[in-house]
C-alpha cells in the first residue's frame, strides 16, 4: 500500500469555535493508483492534501506513506521526507518568479541532491513540449506553459506520490485538457501514485477511482 490514512482526526480552532473536518478518517491508496477527490467547497479537500503532505498535523491518527509513519518523524525529517517523496501541482502553479523554466524544474532535484539535475530537467521539459522555453521566466510563459513547467518540476525527483490541487482550474478548457494529458502520460510512464482534487467530473474521470468527501468521510463514487 502506498498511502494509509489511519483514524485521522483534524479540527481547526477559530476563537472559541472548533471546526471538525475529520473525526475518524480511514483511507488507502495503492502504488501507482490514480485517485480523484471531489467534494463541496469547504468539505476539507485541501486540508486532506495538506495532511498527506505533512504540512499540517492531525489532532489524532496517523499517515503512513510507503511504510513510513509520519508519527515517527521529527519535523526536520518530515520536511526532508516530503521533499524527496512528494510532488505538488497547484492551481496557481507556484513557480518561483525569478527562476527560469529550467531552474524551476531543477529545484526539487537540487534540494534532494539528485544527480544530473540539468539533464533530467531538460528531458522533462522536452516531455511536456517546452524545450524551446527553457530560459523563459514564469512571467514570460502562458498559463498552460506554466502548468507544464510545474508538472515537470513535480516529477523531476521521481516522487512516490503526486498531490494535485485543481491542476487545470486556471486554464481554458482546451489548454486544461492538453495539460492533463501530459500529467497522466508522465505519471503512467513513471508509475507514480496520484491524488487529484478537482471540481471537474471530466478531470476526475481520468482517474481510476473517484471519491467524494462529505462530512469528513470519503465515499467511492
Ligand atoms: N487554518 C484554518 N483555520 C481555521 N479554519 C480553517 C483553516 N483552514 C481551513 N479552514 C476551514 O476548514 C474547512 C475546510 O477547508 P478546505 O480548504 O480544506 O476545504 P476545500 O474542500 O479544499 O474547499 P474548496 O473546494 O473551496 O477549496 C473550511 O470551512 C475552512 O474555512
Amino acid at each position: 500500500m502506498m498511502l494509509k490514512i489511519k483514524s485521522l482526526k483534524k479540527s481547526y480552532s477559530q476563537g472559541l469555535e472548533t471546526i471538525d473536518i475529520f473525526q475518524d478518517l480511514n483511507f488507502q491508496v495503492q502504488k501507482a493508483q490514480t485517485v480523484a477527490i471531489m467534494g463541496k467547497s469547504g468539505s476539507g479537500k485541501s486540508t486532506l492534501l495538506s495532511l498527506i503532505s505533512g504540512i499540517i498535523k492531525p489532532n489524532n491518527g496517523d499517515i503512513v506513506l510507503d511504510k513510513v509513519s509520519y508519527k515517527d518523524l521529527k519535523e526536520s525529517q518530515l520536511n526532508d521526507f516530503r521533499a524527496s517523496n512528494i510532488g505538488f501541482v497547484f492551481q496557481n502553479f507556484h513557480l518561483v518568479s525569478y527562476l527560469n523554466a529550467l531552474e524551476n524544474v531543477m529545484l526539487p532535484a537540487k534540494v534532494c541532491g539528485i544527480s544530473n539535475p540539468k539533464e533530467k530537467a531538460i528531458e522533462l521539459l522536452k516531455d511536456v513540449g517546452l524545450e524551446h522555453r527553457l530560459n523563459h521566466l514564469p512571467s514570460q510563459l502562458s498559463g498552460g506553459e506554466k502548468q507544464r513547467v510545474a508538472i515537470a518540476r513535480a516529477l523531476i525527483h521521481n516522487p512516490k506520490i503526486i498531490l494535485a490541487d485543481e491542476p487545470s482550474g486556471n486554464l481554458d478548457e482546451e489548454t486544461g485538457i492538453a495539460v492533463m494529458d501530459k500529467l497522466f502520460e508522465l505519471i503512467k510512464k513513471n508509475n507514480t501514485t496520484l491524488i487529484l482534487v478537482t471540481h471537474s467530473k471530466d478531470v476526475a474521470k481520468r482517474c481510476e477511482e473517484t471519491y467524494e468527501l462529505v462530512l469528513g468521510d470519503l465515499t467511492k463514487c
